[in-house]
């Protein structure tokens, strides 16, 4: 079965790292943060119920991608991780699904680093940004992203509605394309980018992702209706 939908909202959540030094990978400390879903508590680099790659990292992030079915959280998180558009028929996820991804950031920051978990939380159609704020910690990292930007002629939310439920709710707004590619990675890595900031106990330079997201990003600039 295949299923439009465009420009729809869904929010990029995430949870800064606690810090509980939980093994070793190339030398490096690793660290797992509680996110809004827990997975198996610590994060290790070689636990393949994790991630069967043999990349390792100093800090483990949670992601969650959560929305409506149908409105592109899996071909978001494969645009991202695999830098390809997963075409075809749609079959909704079932559960969770779940990737990671290595990043390095912030180099002059620190020494290279990585991290994070993504997972995409599948949620019902209804006030799912209401629920974020129910259930989620308080400091927790909140990006709203409308995809299928490309898909202009099945457009169903105008991006002014949607950077006026970003203001209510006083999040960064992004419109997306899995398809394109367009701001994929500017989404994932200005939360990733805002989570290590909030990492650094003294970070020698402020990071605002709101004013991170305004400045890289791209619009389609055909989309308005
Ligand atoms: N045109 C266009 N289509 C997209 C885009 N992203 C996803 N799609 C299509 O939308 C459909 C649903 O995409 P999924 O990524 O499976 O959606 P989902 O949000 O993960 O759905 P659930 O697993 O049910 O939660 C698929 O047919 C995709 O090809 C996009 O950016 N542009």
């Amino acid at each position: 079965m295949s299923r439009k939908k465009s420009a729809k909202g869904k929010a990029v959540t995430s949870s800064p790292s606690a810090g509980s030094p939980a093994g070793k990978g190339a030398g490096k400390t690793v660290r797992s943060s509680p996110g809004i879903v827990q997975m198996n508590g610590v994060v290790h680099p070689s636990r393949p119920s994790i991630s069967n790659s043999s990349e390792f990292y100093d800090i483990a992030f949670k992601v969650m991608l959560v929305g409506d079915s149908g409105v592109g959280k899996t071909c978001l998180l494969v645009r991202f991780k695999d830098g390809a558009f997963l075409a075809g028929s749609f079959i909704s996820t079932v559960g969770i699904d779940f990737r990671n991804k290595v990043l390095d950031i912030y180099h002059h920051m620190n020494p290279p680093h990585a991290f994070p978990t993504f997972i995409e939380l599948v949620m019902s159609e209804e006030a799912w940004l209401t629920e974020i704020h129910e259930y989620a910690q308080q400091d927790v990292v909140l990006m709203l992203l409308g995809n299928k930007a490309d898909a202009t002629h099945e457009r169903v939310v105008k991006r002014e509605d949607g950077e006026r439920l970003a203001k209510e709710f006083g999040v960064p707004f992004m419109e997306t394309s899995a398809r394109s590619g367009l701001n994929v990675e500017l989404a994932f890595n200005g939360v990733a980018k805002e989570l290590k900031h909030r990492s650094i106990k003294d970070p020698i330079e402020k990071f605002k992702l709101q004013e991170y997201v305004n400045k890289e990003m791209k619009t389609t600039g055909c989309c308005r209706s």
